[in-house]
């Protein structure tokens, strides 16, 4: 891997303690960071260099996945600079200019230099039309920049975001991160199809009844209600970890792909994607509330009663959808997608439910389950005869992987920025289609058009989100 400088924006952030340097450090402890490379953290925050490394150590101490090594530490921790920066000042950056180019000298690296923007998506376009200006991000090296969601907050404002940062950045440069994608089993999806004939033979309409995809949670809003509150579910998690759910796994896998042709693959599914038709907005689409509820045997108040949501706030903290692909593979096998908070358990997975061929008593369908998260498991349903009752039972055959040497997510996607590969990023079009593909509904939710289900904390989300399949014949797995 080159030698470059890593610049964070945000490095006194919350993101950058729980999840960048918990991902940096496991990566510099797998030889999986350059020889030299110098890593400047910047905030307004009046911070020294030793007062961030301390807060790194803490942060490794509190969201590390593995143990802080006393024999390493320090020279990790060695790395990282401060530098006082405020992005709403020009000045700023001519500064930070002089300080990396000093660096560079000082350590006798190349001006390879990747920008990870761990800030407010309002400081974003300041902060990239500045480098710029400044000639921060004018480099004789490879420069990147990485953005963090939420990419825009619509169809419009991403659009204006992207023709931004285009400005200053190649579409090969910018690396927008969608943590879902750096989750090993999204990662594993392609190596579970394409290798293995059995499941690639039946990766398509002749054999599929449906797709289940499920991201549920059992937090609440939290102290995030300023951003949800407006954000809802459909912005927070459709729009982006969810489509890109549906995106890899109706990928087909004849053979091995390159990046660019995943890029274009992801592409045609959302160009094939068929947008809600407003007569279907109310059958196809629900939306939801948590009311007031119980979980793990404790009481949870009402999402109306959290504090900092607006009062009779009709945001949705539920969200679930039937999706139809008019493509050759997918033509008529209706995609389900469902998100919610305050549900009855923390899981994302990915079911695949396969025809029946027949009616007999006892049988049900076989089921692929690819559970994402928190555990990952592959789990097979198959109809298996009790001998003793010589009744059909369905039985599952199960593989799980949940050692914690696996990297997360960011380390995954970080490691993937430092060396170039974007494959596990929101590429562009992918993202203006995704916000295509949600903008009339978030429009008819803006407009009260879509009903407002409540469903209490706690539970499988509303009871019409059941409905959803039933008037298919299906039922969520
Ligand atoms: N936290 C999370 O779990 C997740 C966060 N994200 C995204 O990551 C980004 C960062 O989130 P998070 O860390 O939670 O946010 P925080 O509010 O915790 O941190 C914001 C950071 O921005 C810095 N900052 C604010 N204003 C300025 C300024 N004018 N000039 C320079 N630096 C500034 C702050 O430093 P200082 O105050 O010292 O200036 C701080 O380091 C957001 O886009 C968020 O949507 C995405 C997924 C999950
Ligand atoms: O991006 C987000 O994701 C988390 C859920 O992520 P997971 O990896 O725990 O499944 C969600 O809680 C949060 O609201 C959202 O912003």
């Amino acid at each position: 891997m080159e030698d470059m400088t890593f610049v964070l924006f945000g490095a006194t952030g919350d993101l950058a303690k729980r999840k960048i340097y918990p991902a940096l450090y496991n990566l510099y402890v797998e030889g999986k960071m350059p020889e030299s490379i110098s890593v400047i953290g910047l905030g307004r925050t009046e911070l020294t260099n030793e007062d961030l490394q301390a807060q790194v150590e803490e942060a490794l101490n509190e969201f590390s996945r593995r143990d802080v090594q006393s024999e390493n530490i320090q020279e990790f921790l060695s790395k990282f600079r401060y530098f006082i920066f405020d992005a709403m000042k020009e000045e700023s950056y001519d500064r930070l200019r002089k300080y990396i180019e000093d660096r560079e000298s000082e350590l006798g690296i190349p001006d390879n230099r990747l920008f990870y923007l761990s800030v407010a998506p309002r400081l974003v376009e300041m902060i990239t039309t500045q480098l710029d200006k400044s000639g921060v991000s004018r480099t004789n090296g490879w420069r990147r920049l990485i953005v963090e969601k939420p990419f825009g907050s619509d169809l419009e404002s991403a659009r204006e975001l992207n023709a931004c940062l285009k400005q200053v950045f190649d579409e090969e440069e910018i690396y927008r991160i969608d943590h879902y994608l750096g989750k090993p089993m999204v990662q594993n999806l392609e190596s579970l199809i394409r290798p293995n004939p059995i499941l690639k033979a039946l990766w398509d309409h002749d054999q599929i009844a449906n797709v289940q995809i499920t991201a549920s949670e059992t937090v609440g809003v939290g102290s995030r209600a300023s951003y949800y509150d407006k954000a809802g579910a459909i912005k927070d998690m459709v729009q982006n970890h969810l489509l890109q759910l549906v995106m890899m796994t109706a990928v087909h896998h004849e053979k091995k792909l390159s990046p660019k042709q995943t890029e274009e693959k992801k592409r045609e599914i959302m160009e094939s994607l068929q947008p809600v038709e407003p007569e279907n907005l109310s059958t196809h689409v629900i939306r939801g509330q948590y009311e007031e509820g119980e979980l793990s045997g404790e009481a949870v108040p009402a999402y109306r009663d959290e504090s900092g949501v607006t009062e009779g706030s009709n945001n949705d903290t539920f969200f679930a959808a039937k999706l139809c692909i008019d493509n050759e593979y997918w033509r008529g096998i209706p995609f389900y997608i469902r998100t919610g908070k305050r549900m009855n358990e923390k899981s994302t997975r990915i079911v695949i439910e396969f025809k029946k061929d027949t009616d007999d008593a006892g049988i049900v369908s076989n089921l692929l389950v690819i559970q994402v998260n928190p555990d990952e498991s592959i789990s097979l349903r198959v109809n298996m005869k009790d001998n003793s009752t010589d009744q059909f039972e369905p039985q599952y055959i199960s593989f799980s992987d949940n050692s914690s040497t696996q990297p997360e997510a960011y380390e995954r996607l970080l490691y993937d920025g430092m060396v170039g590969n974007s494959t596990y990023f929101a590429h562009w079009h992918e993202v203006e289609l995704s916000w295509e593909w949600v903008q009339p509904i978030l429009d008819a939710f803006e407009q009260d058009e879509v009903p407002l289900h409540f469903y209490p904390a706690g539970s499988k989300g509303p009871s019409a989100s059941h409905e959803l399949l039933e008037k298919d014949g299906f039922e969520w797995n």
